[in-house]
């Protein structure tokens, strides 16, 4: 459980992109218990679309541990850095712990143009490096491909797990400045990625596993680039399946780390639901446990 101290910053978020013009005000409340939700499993098995609704619903803040490993990626490509070159490793390792890294969910997005007003839109994740918001260029082919190279440093890892950390308990470094990005009415946290529950947060009050077949998990990953691509006839099933059949191996065989179950997690295998009943089902179990634990949520 976290408890943390009271700090009040502001911060003109105008000076990260011109979409925060707005002024954010971050509040560290000493005496509250922030609920902590821990969220792991395989790409596309549905962890961020429904952690985005989950943390919308419960006010909880949400971190997406996966972005910041993107981040560093296109960080490392953009100094032509090789992920798998021993000889750069230190210097990636270097550039995560310098990078500033900052993600910010908007929760209520208005609606998209064209679409029905009555079909609420799901939170957005902006991400930047460095105040660049690279939130579309940290999802391209080129850094999905690279991306296994940085997870399996160990050096950006105890650096990247650092940040997650101090995140996830409100305390985050931008430019120099300590922010809390939890905002005043938050009552926990949800963040993640691969190894949330064994090794970033292991005391989290709540574990989850998502999985689903990788075939199901290949088609929604092939809609989603569809969806985002000009060219929607190079999006290739096969390559997207064999490209996720991939990832998913050096994740779970990778020597640090590795995309693992917790013992204490719960699994949920998504396979026949919908995003909203994953995010219900999540939502149900968070509220059963907080009762649990007598956290008022
Ligand atoms: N249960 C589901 N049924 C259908 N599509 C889903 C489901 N869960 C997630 N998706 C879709 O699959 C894609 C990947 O989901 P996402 O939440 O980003 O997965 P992850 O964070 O595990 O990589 C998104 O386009 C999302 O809308
Ligand atoms: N906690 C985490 C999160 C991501 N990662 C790495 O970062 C990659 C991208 O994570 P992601 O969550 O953005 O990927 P998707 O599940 O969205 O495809 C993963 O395949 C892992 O190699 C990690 O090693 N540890």
């Amino acid at each position: 459980m976290t408890f943390i101290k009271s700090v009040q910053l502001t911060f003109i978020a105008s000076s990260l992109s011109k979409q925060c013009k707005n002024i954010i005000k971050f509040n560290k409340n000493p005496s509250k218990n922030l609920f902590q939700l821990a969220i792991d499993g395989p790409a596309a098995s549905g962890k961020s679309s429904t952690a985005r609704i989950a943390a919308q619903r419960l006010k909880f803040e949400y971190i997406d541990s996966g972005a910041m490993y993107r981040a560093v990626t296109l960080a490392a490509l953009r100094q032509n850095l090789s992920p798998l070159s021993l000889d750069d490793a230190s210097k990636i390792s270097q550039l995560a712990a310098t990078s500033h890294i900052f993600i910010h969910t908007i929760f209520n997005p208005p609606p998209i143009a064209h679409t029905s007003s009555s079909k609420p839109s799901l939170p957005q994740t902006l991400v930047y490096l460095n105040g660049d918001d690279v939130t579309h260029d940290i999802r391209s082919p080129e850094i999905t491909k690279n991306i296994s190279g940085i997870a399996s440093n160990p050096d950006v890892r105890r650096v990247l797990v650092e940040k997650q950390r101090a995140f996830a308990n409100g305390i985050y470094d931008y430019e120099g400045d300590k922010l809390n990005t939890i905002r005043k009415s938050s009552k926990g946290v949800v963040m993640d990625g691969r190894d949330v529950g064994t090794v970033v947060l292991p005391n989290a009050d709540l574990k989850i596993f998502v999985t689903a077949p990788a075939r199901i998990r290949a088609i929604r990953r092939f809609k989603e680039l569809q969806q985002s691509s000009t060219n929607k006839s190079l999006i290739d099933f096969n390559k997207v399946l064999e490209d996720l059949e991939k990832r998913d191996k050096n994740d779970y065989e990778r020597k640090i780390s590795p995309l693992k179950k917790a013992d204490d997690a719960i699994l949920l295998d998504t396979r026949d639901m919908s995003v909203m009943e994953q995010a219900d089902k999540i939502i149900e179990l968070v509220l059963e446990r907080a009762k649990e634990k007598n956290i008022d949520l």
